[in-house]
């Protein structure tokens, strides 16, 4: 795996990846990498014939206070890892690569980045579209690579990248689950044991709350009882638990067509995020 850390190194080595007319993918992230980012990187050998990783640790979509220092860099067991997994090339910028003296650009995607997290995060999917859209330009991949776990930035992402006219296609990728269903994710390992049990209740409330609606039950009723059985698990506050249409994220009030019912709430210090399809029979 080559490993470029500056743009000068990294358009050299896409040049020569490329140079066998061979399709390019990328999975981008912000590093300590779980098995949910294999599952990125497996998909991504079967859709491309060359795979490059990125990491990088955004400071723009992190809020004031949030934890943009706390977040866990094992940079040499990730390199491990993406070596194992047959990525051909990591991008691992230098902070000055992506944002240097002087950088005065925000993408802002509207619609899509309202409501759920980007109500909970001001300016985080601002923060994301920025810097997926510095990703594309550098890596110029013919696809890139997104987990549903994190439902709005995929479809902001999609949103962005068909407003923008890059020319890739956007994959979303199943979310990777825990036994007990908790979703993969680098801030589990903020959690205490007794944190990571309760934490279960947040896919096992969302699956309860998804198989009500399907056999009928009234939206209104059901996302307050999910609110509810999730302040009992210890989660406070609960940022919202709420029923969206699939692709545009509009609210749903009835099961007309696919939705997905998405959530967030706190455990201790802890944020997590989940989202499960809920899809009329
Ligand atoms: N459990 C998972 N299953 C599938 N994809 C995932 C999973 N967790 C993260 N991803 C995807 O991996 C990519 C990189 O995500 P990121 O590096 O932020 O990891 P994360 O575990 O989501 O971390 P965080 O705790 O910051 O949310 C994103 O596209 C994200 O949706
Ligand atoms: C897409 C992303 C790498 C942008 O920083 C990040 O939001 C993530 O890891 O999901
Ligand atoms: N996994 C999305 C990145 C973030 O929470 O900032």
């Amino acid at each position: 795996m080559q490993l470029a850390r500056t743009l000068e190194t990294l358009r050299k080595t896409v040049a020569t990846l490329k140079s066998d007319g061979g399709t390019l993918a990328l999975v981008p992230t912000m590093g300590a990498l779980h098995e949910g980012h294999m599952a990125l990187v497996a998909r991504a050998h079967e859709v491309a014939d060359h795979v490059a990783a990125s990491i990088f640790v955004n400071p723009t979509q992190f809020g004031e206070g949030e934890d943009l220092d706390a977040y866990p860099r094992p940079e040499a067991e990730d390199c491990a890892k993406l070596d194992a997994a047959g990525c051909d090339l990591l991008w691992m910028p230098l902070p000055s690569e992506v944002y240097p003296q002087g950088f005065s650009t925000t993408v802002r995607v509207e619609g899509v980045s309202g409501g759920l997290c980007g109500d909970a995060r001001p300016g985080h999917f601002d923060g994301v579209a920025t810097v997926v859209a510095k990703l594309f330009n550098q890596v110029m991949p013919d696809v890139a690579l997104f987990g549903e776990k994190d439902y709005q930035q995929l479809a902001v992402i999609r949103r962005m990248a068909c407003d923008l006219d890059f020319s890739l296609d956007i994959v979303g990728v199943p979310t990777v689950r825990e036994a007990d269903g908790l979703a993969l994710s680098s801030r589990n390992a903020y959690l205490s044991d007794d944190q990571r049990q309760r934490a279960a209740a947040l896919p096992k409330a969302l699956s309860e709350a998804a198989d009500t609606i399907i056999a009928g039950g009234d939206v209104g009723v059901t996302l307050d009882t999910a609110i509810a059985k999730l302040e009992a698990a210890g989660f406070t506050p609960v940022d919202y638990v709420e029923l969206r249409d699939a692709d545009s994220l509009v609210p749903v009030t009835r099961l007309e067509r696919p939705a997905r019912l998405l959530a967030a709430a706190r455990i201790g210090r802890t944020r997590l995020i989940d989202n499960i399809a809920v899809v009329p029979v």
